[in-house]
């Protein structure tokens, strides 16, 4: 049986006091995009007129037989089946229905799943990108399937492919958000143009404010020479001092005033990766202190553009991930920015 045998239609004309069968979509290009009547709408004499202006002679009055599944409630299904913490889900719109965050927070969204899942046929399943930062009210995903009905194996193969997911994955997140701890951060802020004065430091400011966009803080911001043992002095007493995460500034190149790497391995750092291969950001490390405390070593280009390396990886630091040398190594792919 074929979903348009499921579907009785009537001229608009004709229509008068039946219930829709789907929401109806009116587009004014620059104007508007979205809803003109809801699923179950009465058809009232007067709507006859926009009904034409958008183009519609006929409309569908259903009657969803068993064994079929009408797309609000496929969608409403797929979303439940996938929906983890800090997610809510809304009403169905012209078929659809999102997953949004209720939360400042880092998404983890699961790309095997989703690949899974946009493999069944009518199946619509589109998400934002694992690991990025969502604000509340950010949609992470959408469901919808293509036809206005479909079958019941549709929406339960579905169900069935985010279970076994979980079961794979011992109970990991389809799509979920991970709120974010609030770490006070030590800087170390190295260079000698600006130990001494020479130029304004511009590194705190902007490591301030990326911080702040997450929920953290600067702890203390310290300046020191381009010297190895003054770098690793000053190291030791934020990790004395109890900070969360310890961020080095500048000289993470190639001169020979570039001490930051070794002042950072001299501190007993187990280094993660030094060198990440995204552009702009390339140059810089990552590792921990012994104890667990996270520590950069941050590049110039920080300061100068918007978005490096540093900017994939602090979220999920601030989210208590463990940063592995796989996760750095995936960045090249896609990670050539600018
Ligand atoms: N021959 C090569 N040159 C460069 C390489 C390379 O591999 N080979 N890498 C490039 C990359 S990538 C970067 S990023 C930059 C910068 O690396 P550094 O972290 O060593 O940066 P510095 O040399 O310390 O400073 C560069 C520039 O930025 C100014 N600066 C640094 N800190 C501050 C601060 N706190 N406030 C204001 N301005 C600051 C500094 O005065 C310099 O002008 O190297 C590329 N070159
Ligand atoms: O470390 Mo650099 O940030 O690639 O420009």
């Amino acid at each position: 049986m074929k979903p348009e045998h499921l579907m009785k239609e009537v001229r608009v004309q004709d229509a008068v006091g039946l219930r829709l069968g789907h929401d109806l979509t009116r587009i004014v290009p620059g104007e508007f995009k979205g809803r003109a009547f809801r699923k179950g709408h009465t058809i009232a004499e007067e709507d006859i007129p926009l009904l034409l202006d958008i183009g519609k002679e006929h409309i569908y009055i259903l009657d969803v037989p068993e064994g079929w599944v009408h797309e609000e409630d496929a969608a409403i299904r797929m979303a439940r089946a996938t929906a983890g913490d800090y997610i809510e889900t809304t009403e169905p719109s012209e078929g659809k229905v999102s997953l949004k965050s209720t939360i400042l927070g880092l998404a983890k969204i699961d790309e095997t799943f989703v690949h899974l899942a946009n493999d069944i046929e009518h199946v619509v399943f589109s998400t934002i990108v694992n690991d990025a930062v969502v604000q509340p009210g950010k949609a992470l995903a959408a469901a919808r399937v293509v036809p206005l009905v479909v079958e019941e194996a549709t929406v339960s193969r579905f169900e069935t492919t985010a279970q076994q997911h979980r079961y794979r994955t011992n109970g990991a997140p389809i799509v979920a958000v991970k709120p974010f701890r609030r770490l006070k951060a030590g800087i170390v802020t190295t260079g000698g143009e600006v130990f001494t004065g020479r130029i304004d430091d511009k590194f705190g400011p902007v490591l301030r404010d990326k911080l702040a966009a997450l929920g953290s803080e600067v702890a203390e911001q310290r300046f020191s020479p381009d010297d190895t043992d003054s770098i690793v002095e000053h190291i030791r007493y934020y990790q004395a001092s109890g900070v969360d995460l310890i961020l080095v500034t500048g000289g993470m190149s190639v001169d020979p005033d570039d001490r930051t790497p070794g002042a950072i391995k001299k501190a007993g750092a187990d280094i993660v990766s030094y060198g990440t291969p995204m552009l702009p950001g390339s140059m810089m490390l990552f590792g921990y202190l012994p104890g667990g405390t996270p520590i950069f070593g941050l590049p110039g280009a920080v300061i100068y553009e918007p978005f490096t390396s540093f900017d994939v990886l602090l979220p999920r630091v601030c989210a208590g991930e463990r940063i592995e040398r796989s996760d750095i190594v995936r960045l090249g792919y896609g990670g050539l920015i600018k």
